[in-house]
């Protein structure tokens, strides 16, 4: 099996509505996205990614279009948290995202897995799939979604 792994790094706020302790506080973190695509070197002489899975500069844009340029100094909040949906709503211009699952790292993992996995078929076909995303979420804390095939 082959794969390659592409790291993009972003910042977002958010906060754990129901935390035990700290997490409940509105806070940010420096995210780091590692995105991993298995599939086989494309066999193409002479192309610009003969030999590649997938270049890594087609492997950021897509990924920057689609999830990091939309995370990337936005708060993600829970859609069911409907205190600070209102206190964000009254701040003009702010860049909020709202998203479906509290965010934890491990449901943004799923999150920006289910985002990411389409697009990435969608471009370059069946023969490469999105394999994993890991999400650090500080440098010693990090999720890991997999494929299930
Ligand atoms: N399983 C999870 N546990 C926690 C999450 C999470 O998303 N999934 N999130 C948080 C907080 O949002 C925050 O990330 C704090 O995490 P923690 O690793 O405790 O951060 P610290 O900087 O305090 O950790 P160090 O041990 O100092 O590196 C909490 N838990
Ligand atoms: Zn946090």
């Amino acid at each position: 099996m082959l794969t390659i792994t592409k790291r993009l790094e972003f910042d977002a706020g958010h906060r754990i509505p129901d935390h035990k302790s700290k997490c409940r506080n509105l806070h940010g973190h420096r995210y780091a996205l590692e995105i991993t695509l298995q599939g086989e070197p494309i066999d193409s002489p002479g192309a610009s990614d003969n030999g590649m899975l997938m270049d890594f500069s087609d492997v950021k844009q897509i990924a920057m279009e689609h999830l990091v340029d939309i995370w990337d100094h936005a708060f993600l909040v829970y859609e069911g948290d409907s205190l600070m949906q209102l206190l964000l709503s009254g701040l003009p211009d702010h860049k909020t995202v709202v998203v479906p699952q509290i965010p934890t790292v491990e449901n943004l993992a799923i999150i920006a897995y289910q985002i990411l996995a389409p697009r990435y078929r969608q471009r370059f076909g069946a023969k490469l799939q999105l394999a994993k995303i890991r999400l650090y979420e500080t440098p010693t804390s990090w999720a890991d979604y997999t494929a299930s095939n």
